[in-house]
């Protein structure tokens, strides 16, 4: 199948996954080979290219991603394993045909925020400004970012983070593991996912100073 892809676009998906993962690694967003990148190289059937599980990820080689089909399976000759959670980068794109990449990043920020308001099943964040950063612009915006449980069980997992999903807020963190962001190019996918950690950050640090307050 992955004859029908050219060299040269394998080799352009994989420089801008690389550049995408590199940045992401010198933020520290890969802690212990935690978190996976996918960028998708064909539509019809699906076809993308994701990282290698396990790897630091703070390093750099030929071995770093490969292409899989739409149920997760290799579409070359490899020695390497998919990430361990290729199918919930395959339940977006299925959910949502115009995604073009999906990033997953464990932070400090992204797990206390999904542990503290995971009883409501969603975190409401704003007004922010930041939130223009998801391609939100209507004034006072507020989101809901959906939190699913983090179930052993990838294809339930991938089941679970597909059915809450919601094109118009491009993430979902699941339980003290970590979120999901996407969007219809690696670029745009970066840019949600920076989005979506300031709001995090800001909002810990909002409740935490709150507290500090109290009795002052
Ligand atoms: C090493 S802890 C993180 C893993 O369990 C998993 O959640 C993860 O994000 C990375 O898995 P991987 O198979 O390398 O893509
Ligand atoms: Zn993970």
């Amino acid at each position: 199948m992955s004859g029908a892809l050219t060299t040269e676009a394998r080799q352009q998906a994989w420089m801008r996954l690389a550049a995408v993962k590199e940045q992401f690694a010198a933020r520290g967003w890969f802690p212990a080979t935690s978190g996976n990148l996918s960028l998708k190289v064909q539509e019809d059937p699906l076809v993308f290219l994701v990282t290698a599980s396990g790897k630091d990820k703070t390093e750099s080689g030929p071995d770093d991603f490969l292409l899989v089909d739409g149920d997760g399976q290799p579409v070359e000759a490899t020695k390497n394993r998919p990430s361990a959670e290729t199918r919930v980068h395959a339940a977006l794109y299925r959910a949502f045909p115009e995604v073009g990449a999906v990033f997953h990043v464990h932070t400090v920020a992204n797990n206390v925020i999904s542990e503290l308001f995971f009883a409501q099943g969603r975190v409401s964040i704003g007004p922010q400004e930041l939130i223009k950063g998801l391609g939100i612009w209507d004034e006072d915006a507020v989101i809901e970012v959906p939190i699913v449980e983090n179930v052993a069980d990838i294809a339930r997992l991938a089941e679970a983070v597909a059915r809450v999903a919601n094109p118009r807020v491009p993430g979902v963190l699941i339980r003290n593991h970590g979120i999901y962001a996407w969007g219809e190019s690696p670029l745009a996918a970066k840019r949600h996912l920076e989005a979506f950690e300031f709001l995090f950050q800001y909002r810990l640090a909002l409740l935490q100073c709150r507290a500090a307050l109290v009795g002052v």
